[in-house]
């Protein structure tokens, strides 16, 4: 068997990874990054998961039919996979080697591909292996033939009639308000009994209702019996379906791994346990992006890089406990953002507030595009006036957020944003308008 060495070792081609390849490589150190799957060069965001979602969804409010928006995801997602690919791969000291990897012991990992199997030992290893759908345990779900995740619905070849989607968190909620809009009826069932748990109910009842306008029909507090080829047998009722989306959460890809060769261990939730550094419990082995466990979005994959990136070629000052405010958008139609402290949970720990709340129909640009649904809260603290937490549910909500996020961050005092130049007419402007209206 053949064995290589190399400084360092990335197995998994995601966002973090390939962000470390490239400045390794810049900075002078070889990298050899690892991926099990040619088609996932770039990881889940550009081939299957964000890029591609975001982009069906763009085309349907753009009222392209089914087949105009796979074809356009198609163009995208290539682009974006050639692009993800190059920019590592065309670095003088990046080595990308197929095959799925798993460790023979803390500096080695095998490498298969087919027949051929290579060991590999390196001084660094990274692992951001990232994650996958979870199938739970419902009777027939192995068995069904229309079952479905997010990777596969977006590769069917013609709109289901009928579509019934299991779990209703970010997944199943996107791709509702998508797959609606293309012209498919929607059924979400989801055994828990509050929708959007995590959200104040003023805001989780604005976009049931949008929702259910649009013609999503939501099933809450439902338990899923059994699944069969065309129905979902759930709370005693029967739903018909073409399609059937299991979008019931994603687990880490460790399964493959061998972490216990390695000495890596798990925390309690299965996810790579992690200290400050992102380093795992092997003093040489660093875990990055989903596979660890705190919040499975692109961004704080990059985020993870940038940790480890500063402790590799920096002053070692950032560490992942600094990490306090991450601003979350669920691509809905409007979209819903948040960032910080909601009602909800500021009462649950007694924090004292200012409340700011208004309507987006007020706001020119709503009018302008002609899009007047969604409501925006935002909290305050009485002492200092810098801003709590805000949740945006309107038209460009995430792109909004980003300026609430970066005001809460420097610890601007909400009244900058109430009285801020913005250009007109933009959903920015709501900001000034939010900020005027104290709920007392
Ligand atoms: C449908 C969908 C929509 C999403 N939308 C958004 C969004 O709008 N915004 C957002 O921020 N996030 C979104 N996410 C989440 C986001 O895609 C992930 O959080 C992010 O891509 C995680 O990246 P990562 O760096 O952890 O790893 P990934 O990008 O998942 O890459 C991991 C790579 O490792 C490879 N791999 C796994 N095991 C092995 C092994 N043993 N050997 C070799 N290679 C291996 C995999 O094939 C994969 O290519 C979405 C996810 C999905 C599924
Ligand atoms: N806009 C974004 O940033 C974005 C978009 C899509 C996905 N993502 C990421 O991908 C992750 C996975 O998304 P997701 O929607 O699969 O997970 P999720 O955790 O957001 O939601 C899962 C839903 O499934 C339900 N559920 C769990 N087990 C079930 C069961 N056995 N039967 C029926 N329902 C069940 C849960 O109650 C929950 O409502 C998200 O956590 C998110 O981090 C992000």
């Amino acid at each position: 068997m053949e064995t290589r060495h190399f400084k360092n070792i990335i197995i998994g081609f995601g966002k973090a990874g390939r962000a470390l390849a490239k400045s390794l490589s810049k900075n002078g150190e070889e990298a050899l990054i690892i991926e099990r799957d040619q088609a996932m060069y770039g990881g889940t965001c550009p081939n299957v998961g964000c890029a591609p979602s975001k982009t069906l969804i763009v085309a349907g409010q753009k009222n392209m039919n089914f087949s105009e928006a796979m074809t356009t995801k198609y163009k995208v997602r290539e682009i974006l996979h050639n692009a993800a690919y190059h920019g590592v791969a065309d670095e003088a000291l990046v080595y990308v080697m197929d095959g799925l990897a798993r460790f023979i012991n803390s500096k080695t990992v095998e490498v298969v591909n087919g027949e051929n199997v290579t060991q590999v030992i390196g001084e660094r290893i990274f692992i951001n292996t990232g994650a996958t759908p979870i199938i739970p345990e419902i009777e027939g779900i192995h068995e069904a033939k229309n079952i479905v995740t997010s990777e596969g619905a977006m590769e069917l070849s013609e709109l289901p009639k009928k579509l019934v989607i299991i779990g209703a968190g970010y997944i199943g909620l996107e791709f509702a308000g998508m797959f609606n809009k293309f012209g498919s009826e929607v059924t979400i069932l989801e055994p828990h009994a509050t929708f959007l748990p995590k959200e104040d109910e003023d805001i989780s009842n604005e976009i049931y209702k949008d929702l259910v306008a649009a013609g999503v029909e939501i099933q809450l507090g439902v338990e899923i019996e059994r699944i069969t080829d065309s129905e979902v047998f759930a709370g005693g009722k029967v739903y018909p379906a073409d399609k059937i989306l299991i979008a019931t959460g994603r687990r880490p890809n460790i399964k493959d791994l061998d972490l216990e060769k390695a000495d890596v261990e798990l925390s309690e939730n299965g996810y790579i346990k992690v200290d400050d550094d992102l380093k795992t419990t092997a003093q040489n082995i660093w875990a990055l992006g989903d596979v660890r466990g705190g919040g499975q979005f692109y961004y704080l994959s990059t985020d993870d890089f940038r940790i480890v990136n500063n402790q590799l070629f920096g002053d070692h000052s950032r560490k992942l406990s600094d990490r306090k405010l991450v601003p979350y958008s669920v691509f809905i139609s409007p979209t819903l953002s948040r960032i910080g402290l909601d009602e909800k949970q500021a009462k649950e720990a007694g924090v004292n507030y200012r409340l700011f709340k208004m309507a987006a129909a007020p706001i020119v640009k709503a009018k302008v595009v002609q899009d007047t649904r969604g409501l925006l809260k935002a909290l305050v603290d009485p002492n200092t006036d810098e801003i709590l937490g805000a949740t945006l549910y309107h038209e460009d909500s995430h792109e909004v957020i980003n300026l609430v996020s970066l005001a809460m961050k420097m610890h601007t005092p909400y009244q900058v944003l109430r009285d801020q130049i913005f250009t007109h007419p933009t959903m920015g402007e709501g900001l000034n308008d939010l900020f005027q209206n104290e709920v007392k």
